[in-house]
């Protein structure tokens, strides 16, 4: 070699020493941008005299010394690109790496950890069970075979829907969240009576059995102070929660992509029908580039439409700190209408959306949950549909139209507005309801339609004294009322607790109606005392 070649060697050599230890302090310190930054010039010198070398002497101690420390730097960039929510660009570092050495222990790792992240549990468990080959698996032998046993975990939950939080449940929903996959049921996304796409079952799914476990895109919670509602605090975590949408849309094609599928509210019917696999977890999609761009205007609308709120009457929200409100973005849930007989509920663990079926459902039937409360009579409904921006078109809502329109359907309603003996007014609709010859589920819709006055009228000892003979009892009205609406707090709380078997078999399966088939008997008794009866958790 000659001396002025030598010499330029030895100064590039001594500028990456500076360079790594610069990045590596950075990376220590979780300056995650910085790092970034430091490793590229370093990757990008490297690479530079790698080719160099490569050129006049391929096999020499230098080169190798060389590919190695550029093997080191790339697993450490994606590390740090990882942990800014960077994926595409961190699995295409780990796999440059992996290119060089392909069972780089740091590299395998970093990528086991994304794809786990990224809910592909099959890919991420070749990644750490490849690692276990590499030497330097022997000092992480704990971390590794925890990952690993993670991954069969997670991915047996994703095919079976086979989940568990009794343990947890029982803990009092303390502690960390449990660990959840995301997981599609027998459901499909088709044309939709109600307005463009909706979710249906693919064939007769029991109350209480999960339909679909997603987990959020993005989402926000704070605390929302008592004055003007926490109006500024809701504007803030809109604000907050749209900046990490658009962030996230940013570093990754495939959301952007699948926030795309989702409606603007604008000429739903004309919408495309996307096809299932792109929203299943284990989608051989992950580097995919996105198909159009999303202009802001368009992502707002999308978001207006599709995000929901953690608190409402149709979901549970465990082990949350009550002061906190959360606003989130699931994909494949967004696909699912409203109804006002709906047959689905959600439950909120952590970031994890869990939707399961609140009643029994057929094959081939829509699966809906309400947007707002629908133990409400038509004319609130009817306002709350339009502030979320539609008109119901639900068999409910068309069934109670009609019957509106009746003189004495008129008068009960303006009589508990004045506030008339409760067990007459709803002596009078029970006998309406016979003359008007209401049977099955239309029972169910009207008594959900006057919830508060049933409701009241059954927590009064008095007035089940005096109109208990005259009124249906409150075995009947529950039963009809979860049968048109779905399993609900507010209706399993009417049921006065037995001591006997039957009345506690009656009260478990309107818990699974309300919580989903995830919990064993125990967990469900302890949700039910703490949630239902006592109403806080
Ligand atoms: C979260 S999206 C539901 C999926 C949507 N239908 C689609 O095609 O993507 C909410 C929108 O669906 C429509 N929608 C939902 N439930 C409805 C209902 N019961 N009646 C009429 N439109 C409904 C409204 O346009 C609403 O803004």
């Amino acid at each position: 070699m000659r001396q002025e070649d030598q010499q330029q060697l030895s100064t590039s050599e001594e500028l990456l020493q500076e360079l790594r230890l610069k990045a590596n302090e950075l990376l220590l310190r979780e300056e995650w941008q910085e790092s970034v930054q430091v490793y590229t010039q370093f990757i990008n010198l490297c690479q530079d005299q790698s080719s160099n070398t490569n050129q006049h002497c391929p096999n020499t101690d230098q080169n190798i010394k060389l590919q190695k420390s550029l093997c080191l730097a790339l697993s450490n960039r994606a590390e740090a690109r990882s942990r800014l929510r960077d994926f595409t660009k961190a699995l295409e570092d780990c796999d440059q790496a992996l290119k060089i050495e392909n069972t780089h222990f740091k590299a395998l790792l970093c990528k086991g950890k994304m794809l786990l992240c990224l809910n592909r549990y099959s890919m991420a468990l070749d990644c750490f069970k490849t690692a276990l080959l590499d030497p330097q698996a022997n000092g992480n032998l704990e971390t590794l075979n925890g990952y690993i046993e993670k991954c069969k975990k997670l991915e047996y939950q994703s095919r079976t829907g086979a989940f568990d939080l009794s343990d947890w449940v029982l803990n009092g929903c303390r502690g960390k969240f449990p660990e959840l996959a995301e997981y599609i049921g027998p459901v499909e996304i088709k044309r939709s009576e109600f307005s463009g796409r909706g979710l249906f079952a693919t064939k007769n799914i029991d109350a209480g059995t999960l339909v679909l476990v997603n987990k959020a895109i993005a989402i926000e919670r704070g605390i929302l102070s008592s004055e003007d509602s926490g109006e500024n605090e809701q504007l803030m975590m809109w604000k907050n929660f749209i900046d990490e949408v658009v962030e996230s849309t940013k570093k990754c094609g495939r959301i952007q992509n699948l926030l795309s599928t989702l409606s603007t509210g604008e000429e739903e019917n004309e919408l495309e029908i996307p096809e299932m696999s792109l929203f299943r977890p284990e989608a051989d999609d992950i580097n995919s580039k996105s198909n159009e761009e999303l202009d802001m205007e368009r992502m707002l609308s999308i978001l207006d439409v599709n995000s929901l709120v953690e608190d409402s009457v149709s979901a549970s929200v465990l082990g949350k700190n009550k002061d906190y409100h959360g606003v989130g973005l699931w994909i494949l849930a967004s696909f699912i209408n409203h109804s006002c007989h709906p047959n689905t509920r959600r439950l909120h663990v952590g970031d994890y959306l869990l939707v399961h079926a609140s009643r029994d459902v057929k094959a081939g039937e829509e699966l809906t949950f309400p947007y707002f409360d629908v133990l409400k009579p038509i004319d609130k409904r009817k306002e709350m549909s339009k502030t979320w921006g539609f008109n119901c078109h639900c068999k409910r809502c068309k069934f109670e139209e009609e019957l509106c329109s009746k003189q004495e359907m008129k008068e009960i309603e303006m009589g508990l507005e004045r506030g008339v003996e409760l067990g007459g007014a709803i002596l009078k609709l029970e006998e309406g309801m016979k003359r008007w010859k209401v049977r099955g589920k239309e029972k169910g819709y009207l008594r959900a339609a006057f919830w508060v006055a049933y409701s009241e009228a059954y927590g009064s000892e008095k007035m089940v004294k005096r109109w208990g003979r005259r009124i249906p009892s409150v075995d009947v009205v529950v039963d009809s009322v979860a049968e048109a609406t779905g399993s609900d707090e507010r209706v399993v709380k009417v049921l006065r607790r037995g001591d006997n078997e039957v009345e506690m078999e009656r009260v478990m399966k309107l818990g699974r109606g309300i919580y989903g088939k995830v919990v064993k008997k125990q967990a469900m008794k302890s949700l039910l005392q703490h949630c239902v009866y006592r109403l806080s958790y």
